[in-house]
């Protein structure tokens, strides 16, 4: 069951609603009585790297905070140096090729439960977010920043071509010329760079500023008929969309021939090996 891996809260009783795992919970949700805004806690240690489990559990808790007529959705981490470290890139290293499918589409299937979400979506980034981990935050409607943490789509650097979908995630937020030059030179941005950029709205000094500062932007379509809001959203949003809404399979079938590839592979391999080495000191 995919919520197994997922904790609900009520904050305002401050108890726990519901419990659906006994084993590690990869996402908390905690629920505002009063404001009706959810918060949904990356909870992977050590550095919330999406593998299938965690994407799944990510794409599970947004479909129940939707279906519990939450106000908002505040996406953070438990870890208070990393938001998160994009994809686990151990998934991607000579995968079995059942695991490999199931893992992409529950990329495609979790960044489109969240990019087209009904309810407003707004990012407390309270660490760094690199990778999948910026495109999880350019997918949400804003993006709150703590200092001293770095967040971009660096994937060039190390051997992978970027997918359309990620590509328009970035085109949702930032000038198609930044975009291009971001993504061709695999930058990522210090916290006031992505600020200079426009990458992201504000930069909060804690976690309670971030997540108070995302609340007040979720409470400013206090005013909107949520119908007529959730609609115009998906019509705004569904041209970056398309891709995966109507040719899923195709992305799928080119993402998976290039990651099987031995030039991805062999890429993946050195980058990882780098990865390891850097705790080896
Ligand atoms: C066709 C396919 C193309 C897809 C293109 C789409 C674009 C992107 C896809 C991705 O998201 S790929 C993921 C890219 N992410 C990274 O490169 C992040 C790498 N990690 C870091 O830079 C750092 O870990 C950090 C996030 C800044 C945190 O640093 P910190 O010093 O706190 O922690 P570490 O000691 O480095 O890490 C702890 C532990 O975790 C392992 N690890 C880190 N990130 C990943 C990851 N993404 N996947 C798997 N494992 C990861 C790291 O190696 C350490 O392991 P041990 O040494 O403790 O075994």
């Amino acid at each position: 069951m995919l919520r197994s891996q997922t904790k609900l809260f009520a904050l305002g009783k401050r108890q726990l609603c519901r419990s659906m795992s006994k084993s590690c919970d990869l996402t908390l949700v905690e629920v505002d009585d009063k404001t009706g805004i959810a918060t949904l806690t990356m909870n992977k240690p050590p550095v919330n790297s999406c593998n299938l489990e965690m994407m799944r559990a990510l794409k599970d808790s947004m479909k129940q905070i939707e279906g519990n007529k939450s106000r908002g959705i505040i996406l953070t981490s438990s870890n208070n140096k990393v938001f998160s470290s994009g994809l686990d890139l151990n998934e991607l290293r000579n995968p079995e090729q059942e695991r490999l499918v199931a893992f992409w589409k529950e990329l495609q299937e979790m960044w489109l439960t969240l990019y087209l979400s009904n309810l407003p979506t707004a990012a407390a980034i309270n660490g760094h977010a690199l990778a999948v981990g910026c495109v999880m935050a350019s997918a949400c409607e804003y993006r709150v920043m703590l200092p001293g943490f770095t967040i971009g789509i660096h994937a060039t650097k190390f051997g992978y071509v970027v997918p359309p979908f990620i590509v328009n995630s970035y085109l949702s937020v930032l000038p198609r010329p930044v975009v291009e030059r971001a993504l061709l030179q695999g930058k990522i941005f210090s916290t006031d760079e992505a600020q200079q950029i426009n990458l992201i709205d504000e930069v909060a000094n804690s976690k309670e500023e971030a997540l108070s500062k995302c609340a007040s932007f979720i409470g400013s379509f206090a005013e909107a008929n949520p119908v007529a809001r959730a609609l115009t959203k998906r019509q705004l949003r569904a041209e970056f969309a398309r891709t995966l809404l109507d040719e899923p399979e195709a992305e799928l079938k080119e993402s998976l021939e290039y990651i099987t590839s031995p030039l991805f592979q062999d890429s993946l391999d050195a980058y990882l090996a780098k990865l390891k080495s850097k705790n080896k000191k």
